[in-house]
């Protein structure tokens, strides 16, 4: 089959076969006739042999067309120096040209007509006859190089070059068809491949229209192999760099595609609004605060709301991202309420909401004084401690009103966790920030009172130790940069006022205790409860519940009823309690309309409450000898604590029970060595010791006590149990005792002090060093109240017994031979003691009396 090459893509109808070597050289002997209309091209330059559709627009251009058309088809092509002339005239035009025939002439719908013509023969114009309506001149034909002249060697070899560069060309080029590369193969003319070829190239018309006037073959054909070449070298590198933007365009496109197709699901979910609206919601509330944010929290808010916009609101990192940012965003960073540092207002405050307490109140305004000159919170941290109830916490409230600022209270008791302190990492499922960051957060301003409850019951495990992350948050050279876990930025805490309270001083860590300035916070004697009762907590417990002023009254002997037969506490808390249940009768009389009012008397109590709960049954619990009236001290306050000893017939053994602790335990053998040590003096028979045994017991036996102070009250016990003296019922006693008989001062006077009063005693005996401390205590806490202080235990002794045993201790303890054969060998001198097992380590929260102080 003969090769053709299309002429219009996609149309097999529309080819025409490619010249043979016989018919080319038929072409290039044609005749030509002298004169033929010019057909002028713009972008292109008609080489001899060629084939080439061209558009026909220009008037003159279709009046020529069809005139040639009608006749004998032929036209003189040449090409017009420059593109852009639209009526060219002989000086536009190059002067070399081609003669060709018209092959088709096809009608387009639009007016317009495309031609199909092909190159026969090289001609030069000589000399234009006519300008009007279409150009003729003058034409010579030139003559081709006869192909048998040149040196087929040399051609040969340009020939194969050129049809290899041209196939490579045809492969390069992605919108070349590749049928083209099997005709240009197929090519046989030597000339008419470099006409083909030189029609083709992407060269400028100056280039094309130089080949065509390049007469001889070989130059010709070097010229376009030159041409070639290059093109190869220009479609390589562009291939090259399509390779490589393909390459980047794919991995661009197939995020693109993906990202749409991410979005559609989304769409169809629902979702996408969701992530980017609370990213734009945050980004609003980040611009309303920019002012008052430190930089870095801005970068680091940021970065995670740039996170957020682009995190899928289903996947759980979502929520995380957003409750941090949140969390920032809450936080008052730079916020501060003004303060109101009036001492004299602060005063007015103080006593507006607490009874008493004067050295309390005056110390706190005395801290606030020196905030106040000082003007940062560099000072030392207060700490209040003391039984409870008795008004720490609400002294942290009154201080925070006199300040102007807000209050926040953390409970630090039982926690154990050093994050709750310093937050979880956020990298934990449901982290969150440490209580005093979510403080911070709650108060909305960066300078409140924040209230540390129960420091002493601050724990340590395995999961740190809150209490050194309590000092970074306290020590005001490091506060101003605390670094919470979870925020991971930096949050200036210096100017929060930090105020802590404890029930117990000793539990505190010491580097904690360090930094704080200690206020103690006593009970209160029965009189000051029945002035806090009647000024606060009656008119407010009337109030919450519903009952007006005037609705609601109760004597003065009715709250005392209530302060002693049916509390028993250091503070008021209970008391308020008791009150409350009080009040609720009569506000449930009154809601029913059975009264208009309630007014309560002391004989009304027992109707509502019940009987009597608290006796002071001292005077019973100790009429007969062996019982002692001790005084405790424990974090609750102070209380009374009766020694009970007695003796059965046995081998001389010592049992002791109460859950004592090891203190306790050797403060009674040390009570036991001095009574036998005394026995002599003390009038009691030896045998009381070898044939007896003793029992010593501490009531109430199942909370846990400890601590020496009881050695008095031990003693005095066990000389009751052995010289049948009882002990006196209305003196209570404290003191550490040595094996050669001295009294030893204790801790917790005042609270034991207000202790024994509240149990009815008339007459306390104390060490003698103690003294400073009643010294101490005000005057109408001891009202009433026999205090004798004492040195040795025979003056303790004297105090504490009564003169007159209840029967002969000769008579009792003494023994027949007879009884003494039968009971066998004594125990060997000295007492066995039989304890009730190891004393258990005290359970956190249960109260341990009597500690040692
Ligand atoms: N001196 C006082 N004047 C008026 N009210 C008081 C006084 N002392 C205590 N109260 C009231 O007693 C109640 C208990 O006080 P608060 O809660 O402050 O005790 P606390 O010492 O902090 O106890 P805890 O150690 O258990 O925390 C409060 O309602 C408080 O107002």
């Amino acid at each position: 089959m003969r090769p053709t090459l299309h002429l219009v893509q996609d149309d097999p109808e529309q080819t025409i076969p490619l010249l043979t070597p016989d018919e080319e050289r038929e072409m290039h002997t044609s005749s030509i006739p002298e004169t033929l209309p010019i057909l002028t091209l713009r972008n292109t330059v008609l080489y001899p042999g060629v084939v080439l559709p061209i558009t026909v627009g220009r008037d003159a251009s279709l009046q020529l067309v069809k005139d040639a058309y009608a006749g004998d088809r032929l036209v003189g092509v040449v090409a017009q120096k420059r593109a852009e002339v639209e009526t060219p005239g002989p000086d536009d035009l190059y002067r070399v040209g081609a003669a060709a025939t018209i092959l088709k002439l096809i009608k387009m719908p639009d007016g317009s007509v495309s031609i199909v013509i092909q190159g026969k023969r090289r001609i030069e114009v000589e000399e234009y006859e006519q300008l009007d309506p279409y150009l003729t001149a003058r034409v010579r034909a030139v003559d081709e190089d006869d192909p048998e002249e040149v040196d087929p060697v040399e051609l040969d070899a340009r020939v194969r070059s050129i049809k290899e560069l041209a196939v490579q060309i045809v492969n390069l080029s992605p919108n070349l068809p590749s049928e083209a590369a099997y005709a240009i193969q197929n090519i046989e003319s030597p000339s008419f491949l470099v006409h083909f070829i030189a029609s083709n190239l992407q060269i400028d018309v100056e280039k094309k229209q130089d080949l065509l006037e390049t007469r001889p073959l070989l130059d010709r054909s070097q010229l376009v192999l030159d041409y070639l070449e290059q093109e190869v070298r220009v479609l390589e590198i562009s291939e090259e760099i399509r390779s490589k933007v393909k390459t980047d365009v794919d991995q661009q496109q197939r995020e693109f595609f993906l990202r749409q197709q991410l979005k559609a699901i989304q769409d169809e979910l629902g979702e996408t609004e969701g992530s980017s609206r609370d990213a734009d919601e945050l980004r609003d509330k980040l611009d309303e605060k920019r002012g008052e944010l430190p930089e870095e929290v801005i970068e680091a808010l940021e970065k995670e709301l740039t996170k957020l916009a682009r995190t899928n609101p289903a996947s759980p990192e979502y929520g995380v991202v957003r409750n941090y940012a949140e969390t920032i965003l809450d936080l008052p960073w730079g916020h501060t309420s003004e303060d109101k540092l009036d001492i004299a207002r602060a005063e007015d405050v103080l006593n507006e909401d607490h009874y008493g307490l004067d050295d309390v109140k005056k110390r706190i305004l005395e801290y606030l004084a020196v905030l106040k000159l000082k003007g940062d919170m560099k000072a030392p941290i207060l700490l209040f401690y003391g039984p409870p109830g008795v008004g720490k916490t609400s002294l942290g409230k009154s201080i925070a009103r006199a300040l102007g600022r807000e209050f926040h209270r953390i409970s630090l008791g039982g926690v154990r966790d050093e994050a709750e302190i310093r937050g979880h990492r956020r990298t934990y499922i449901g982290a969150l920030p440490g209580r005093i960051i979510q403080g911070l957060k709650r108060t909305g301003t960066s300078n409140p009172v924040f209230m540390l409850d129960e420091v002493d019951k601050l724990g340590t495990d395995f999961r740190g130790d809150p209490a050194s992350a309590l000092l970074e948050v306290l020590d005001p050279e490091q506060n101003d940069s605390f670094n919470d876990h979870y925020l991971e930025l930096d949050y200036d805490l210096s100017k929060v006022l930090f105020i802590a309270t404890a029930n117990y001083l000793e539990t505190i860590p010491p580097p904690l205790r360090d930094r704080m300035e200690t206020i103690e916070i006593n009970g209160y004697t029965p009189s000051e409860k029945l002035a806090i009762a009647k000024r606060y907590l009656v008119p407010r417990q009337s109030e919450r519940n519903g009952l007006k002023e005037d609705q609601f009254s109760i004597t003065d002997d009715a709250l005392l009823l209530l302060v002693e037969g049916y509390t028993r506490e250091s503070g008021v808390r209970q008391l308020e309690r008791t009150i409350g249940s009080v009040v609720r009768s009569v506000a449930k009389t009154v809601a029913l309309d059975e009264a208009d009012r309630g007014d309560i008397t002391a004989d009304d109590v027992p109707d509502i409450l019940g009987g009597r709960k608290y006796f002071n049954d001292v005077a019973e619990r100790t009429e007969v000898p062996g019982v002692a009236t001790g005084l405790a001290w424990t974090p609750v306050g102070g209380d009374i604590l009766f020694i009970e000893a007695s003796v059965s017939r046995g081998t001389g053994k010592m049992t002791l029970t109460g859950k004592l602790g090891d203190v306790m335990r050797e403060s009674a053998q040390a009570a036991q060595s001095w009574v036998r040590a005394n026995a002599d003096d003390l009038g009691i028979p030896a045998d009381a010791f070898r044939y007896w045994d003793l029992h010593v017991h501490v009531p109430a036996g199942a909370i846990p006590k400890d601590g020496p102070s009881a050695g008095v009250a031990m003693t005095a016990a066990l000389t009751s149990i052995y010289t049948r003296r009882r002990v006196r019922h209305d003196v209570a006693m404290t003191g550490e005792i040595t094996l050669r008989g001295l009294v030893l001062p204790v801790g917790g006077i005042k609270e034991k002090v207000l202790a024994a009063r509240r149990a009815g005693i008339s007459c306390v005996v104390l060490p003698e060093k103690n003294k400073t401390d009643v010294d101490e205590i005000k005057d109408e806490a001891v009202e009433g109240l026999d205090v004798t202080y004492v040195k040795r235990i025979p003056e303790a002794l004297d105090l504490l017994l009564e003169n007159e045993a209840v029967e002969d201790p000769a008579e009792l303890f003494t023994i027949s031979d007879r009884e003494k054969q039968l009971a066998g060998p004594p125990s060997n001198g000295s007492p066995v003691v039989v304890s009730d097992g190891d004393p258990e380590p005290t359970p956190p929260g249960e109260p341990v009396m009597n500690r040692a102080r």
